[in-house]
Parts: structure tokens; C-alpha cells; sequence
């Protein structure tokens, strides 16, 4: 048995993927949402500052539409992500709503941290959020216009590096991700059944890179890839962030309570 950890974190971003919060049929998986609301709202009411950055617009969107396949034109997914961004944050606010606690959609672009301006509201934003009692800031890329061309990228491209940019923005002490594997393995499960977990990483090593694979589901964007990257800007900033599995958001206490549970990546000894 592995020993506890030492998780000092009053400020926390849960990040949760499309792969947890949308079933294969593109139903938005209704438990998993209710328990991620009395997580978020009980760890608020324990004076704990807490940002979500949910995944999943299009996911859901796909799901209202009944579309089989995810859609390949870039304007037809932003139009999808819309729809389905608005199923997902009525769902939360019923959810939250249960327990007195409301969501408050942030639906932002990289220009939050290119340019001073946008920089400064979207922290005036959370600043106040964060002062409310019964508020749950919901954060999610603004899909419908955010672009990638060379004069003005504004795409941060996926939501594991957006929630790590979140995370540094808000000064958190911890990103807990939630994906639907059970931690950073020495090889994509999926493809190798002998791979291991790896409970704790300090350095994003060559080694590590290359043992991230592919996503996992037909909605995944990013697979392992782009959560090492996320990683690597959390490291950076000396803050910490867990990978774990998000299927019963109630890990989230466990983790919390320190139980040695997924990937830690920390440079704190
Ligand atoms: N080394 C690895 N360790 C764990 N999972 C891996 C690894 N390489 C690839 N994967 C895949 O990454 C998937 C999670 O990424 P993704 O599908 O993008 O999830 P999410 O929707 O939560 O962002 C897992 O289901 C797994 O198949
Ligand atoms: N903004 C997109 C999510 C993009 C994304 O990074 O998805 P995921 O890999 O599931 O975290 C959406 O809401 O569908």
C-alpha cells in the first residue's frame, strides 16, 4: 500500500473530457454530471475555490442533433459545439441547482492570454466568481469563434492545455483531470494490456512523450499527448495536477484526501 499523499489545495480546476461526460451514443451521461455537481458544490461549501472546465459541447451537440458522426467541416462543428454547449450547461444548472449552487458559463479564447486587455477581464471575471458562495464558474473554449490562422490564432486547440492555462491564470494549487483511464501508463493501455501505471512524475521526460498515445474514444481530441503538455505547463509553474479516472467524480475527495490514486505530476517533494 502506497503511502498518502500530501495534497495542500484550497484552490482546485477539474478538468473532465468528453470521454467522461458523453456516452458512445452521444447522450450526455446524466450520473456522472449529478455527482460532479454535489462534488463541485460540497467542496465550495467547504470553502474550497473551485473552477470546472468542462469538454463535451460537441459531444452533446452530435447527441441533440442524433449526427452518427462527429462533423468535418470546421463551421459545422462550431455550429454543433453551440447547440450542444447549451444542453450541457442546462444539465449542470439542474444539476447544481439541487444543491443551491448555480453555473456560470466562461466561454473564452486564447486572446485571454495574448492580449492585456482580455487578460485582465477574464481574471476581474474569476475574481468575482470566485468571491460568490453559490456560483460554480463552467469553463469551456469558445468553439463557435475561435479561429487558428497565422495573423491571429485564437484557438487554444483542446481543453487539457486550456485547463492548465486556467490554472496558472487563477494561481490554483492543483488541476485535477479527468479522463476515462485510470492514470499515465508506461504505453496506451488500449493497445498494450501489460502497461503500468505510473504513480507519480516530476519531468516530462522523451521517454514519457513517447509512450502517449492516441485518444481513447471517437470524441477525444487530444488523447495522452496533449495532457503531458498540460502537464509540462503545470510543472513549469510549480503547481501540481492529478490524472485520474473521472467515470465516479467522487474520487475527486479521495484524491483530495490524499489516497495515492492515478498520476500525480508534482516537482514538490
Ligand atoms: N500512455 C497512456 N496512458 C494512458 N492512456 C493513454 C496512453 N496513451 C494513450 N492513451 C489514451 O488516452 C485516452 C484518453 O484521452 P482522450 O480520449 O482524449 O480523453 P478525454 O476525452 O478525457 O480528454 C485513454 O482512453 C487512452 O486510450
Ligand atoms: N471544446 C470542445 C472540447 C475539445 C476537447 O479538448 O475535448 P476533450 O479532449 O474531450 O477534452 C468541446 O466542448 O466539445
Amino acid at each position: 500500500m502506497q503511502n498518502k499523499r500530501n495534497l495542500i489545495a484550497d484552490r482546485i480546476v477539474i478538468k473532465v473530457g468528453t470521454s467522461t461526460l458523453i456516452h458512445q451514443n452521444s447522450k450526455v451521461r446524466l450520473s456522472v454530471i449529478d455527482k460532479l455537481a454535489h462534488v463541485l458544490s460540497t467542496l465550495k461549501k467547504d470553502g474550497k475555490d473551485v473552477v470546472l472546465v468542462s469538454s463535451g459541447a460537441i459531444g452533446a451537440g452530435m447527441g441533440v442533433l442524433h449526427l452518427g458522426k462527429r462533423p468535418v467541416k470546421i463551421s459545422q462543428q462550431q455550429a454543433v459545439s453551440s447547440i450542444g454547449q447549451a444542453e450541457l450547461i442546462q444539465i449542470y444548472n439542474e444539476a447544481l441547482h439541487k444543491y443551491n449552487m448555480c453555473a456560470a458559463q466562461m466561454l473564452i479564447t486564447k486572446d485571454v492570454i495574448d492580449y492585456p486587455e482580455s487578460h485582465t477581464n477574464v481574471m476581474n471575471s474569476f475574481q468575482e466568481l470566485l468571491a460568490m458562495d453559490n456560483t460554480i464558474p463552467i469553463v469551456n473554449e469558445n468553439d463557435a469563434v475561435t479561429v487558428s490562422e497565422m495573423d491571429h490564432l485564437t484557438k487554444f486547440g483542446d481543453n487539457d492545455q486550456l485547463s492548465a492555462i486556467v490554472t496558472n491564470l487563477i494561481d490554483a494549487d492543483l488541476l485535477i483531470m479527468l479522463s476515462d483511464i485510470d492514470g499515465f501508463y508506461n504505453a496506451n493501455p488500449l493497445k498494450n494490456p501489460n502497461a503500468r501505471l505510473i504513480s507519480q512524475i516530476d519531468h516530462i521526460t522523451p521517454n514519457i512523450i513517447t509512450a502517449a498515445g492516441g485518444h481513447g474514444t471517437k470524441f477525444g481530441t487530444g488523447g495522452m499527448t496533449t495532457k503531458l503538455k498540460a502537464a509540462e505547463r503545470i510543472l513549469k509553474h510549480h503547481q501540481q495536477m492529478v490524472l485520474a479516472n473521472g467515470k465516479d467524480p467522487e474520487i475527486i475527495f479521495n484524491i483530495l484526501s490524499g489516497d495515492p490514486i492515478g498520476t500525480l505530476f508534482t516537482t514538490i517533494k
